[in-house]
């Protein structure tokens, strides 16, 4: 049995299951009205219930291994709220063979609340990400990684709405992203187990290129990417996709470099939004770091501490678009 055999199984039905609940709620996406958490970003039924889904399945076969989730039950408990825990409740127990009870559900969604750190094994898990994607009926993946004494060693990302074949508007919906350390890194079709090795587009100067960024301008500059990509003298037009399907979409040659580009000093990424994604980059010959070139550390908590922004892209053009990063931070940094 190849390494981490049980773990890559594990996490690919979670993550389907997990598709399923949020697969559910997009078709009556009317109904899935979003409530906005503490730090003014939205979360919805489906949000909760993936995140249950998910933790309950990885419980049952790693009891002792603890989980870093994007999600808690802060906003979910209280009388107020005992409309949508039931909603989370019923949507989570049509997807489990055992269904959860109240309590069970909450205690399950707060599994996700481990610290982080260097020691050990550790899942972190984004049951949603791209809840702005998804609310606006566009793209959003669900992910799960596995850390190990702070290095990704297992990556796996359902993306429910992205096409097996962007070139072909018939292709079907649905895909699953999977790579372990040192194995590769691999597609396949919700509905088939057959898996297909995937590849970055090979490429040999930065002006060929097509960049990936956020949908979301307050998620990564629009405005900073514009620049950089004059400097790079790139002349398509950059390819807006919400969620870590972005890496997806590098990692299999739909398009070419990956730019995060912070629009606010303050932020720190979350590493549930990128420890699947950098190692599906990796494994698909790309290469990934933060603006000013430095690995990405999983190692250091909840958050990429040590991290600023994020760029993926082919090793054949990497320094030249941190070059170009380098020019634009620099003018702004004078400027301001
Ligand atoms: N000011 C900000 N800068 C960068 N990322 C942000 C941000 N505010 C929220 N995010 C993150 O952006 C993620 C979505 O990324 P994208 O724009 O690539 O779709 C969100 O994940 P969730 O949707 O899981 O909350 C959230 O963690
Ligand atoms: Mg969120
Ligand atoms: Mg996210
Ligand atoms: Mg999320």
């Amino acid at each position: 049995m190849s390494v981490l055999a049980l773990e890559r199984s594990t996490a690919i039905n979670a993550v389907l299951q997990a598709s399923k609940v949020c697969q559910a709620v997009f078709r009556n996406l009317a109904d899935a009205k979003a409530i906005t958490k503490k730090d003014k970003t939205p979360i919805t039924v489906a949000d909760y219930s993936a995140q249950a889904v998910i933790n309950t399945i990885l419980g049952k076969t790693f009891p002792n291994d603890p989980i870093v989730g994007e999600e808690d039950t802060d906003e979910l408990r209280g009388d107020e709220r005992k409309p949508l825990r039931e909603k989370v409740l019923e949507l989570t127990n049509s997807i489990l063979d055992v269904p959860l009870d109240e309590n069970k559900l909450l205690s399950a969604i707060d599994r996700g609340t481990h610290p982080g750190g260097i020691k050990g094994r550790m899942w972190t898990l984004d049951p949603i990400d791209g809840t702005k994607g998804f609310l606006r009926g566009e793209q959003y993946a669900v992910c799960l990684a596995l850390i190990i004494d702070g290095q990704v060693e297992l990556g796996v990302m359902g993306c429910p709405n992205l096409p097996f074949d962007l070139k072909n508007k018939e292709s079907e919906r649905g895909c699953l992203f999977v790579a372990v350390k040192g194995q590769g890194a691999f597609q396949r079709k919700f509905s088939s187990s057959d898996e297909l090795p995937i590849h970055f587009a090979n490429i040999s100067s930065p002006s060929e290129a097509t960049f990936c960024e956020s949908v979301e301008a307050g998620h990564s500059s629009h405005d900073d990417a514009a620049k950089i990509a004059a400097l790079l003298e790139i002349s398509k037009p950059p390819f807006r996709v919400d969620s870590q399907c972005k890496y997806c979409c590098i990692s299999r040659g739909d398009a070419n470099i990956y730019l995060r580009l912070p629009t606010n000093v303050q932020y720190i990424e979350n590493i549930w939004d990128h420890a699947s994604g950098s190692l599906l980059v990796n494994e698909s010959g790309g290469t990934i770091s933060d603006l000013y070139g430095k690995a990405l550390d999983f190692s250091l908590g909840r958050k990429l501490k040590a991290n600023t922004g994020i760029v993926a892209s082919h090793p054949n053009i990497h320094s030249q678009v941190l070059d170009a990063i380098q020019q634009v931070i620099k003018k702004e940094n004078i400027n301001n």
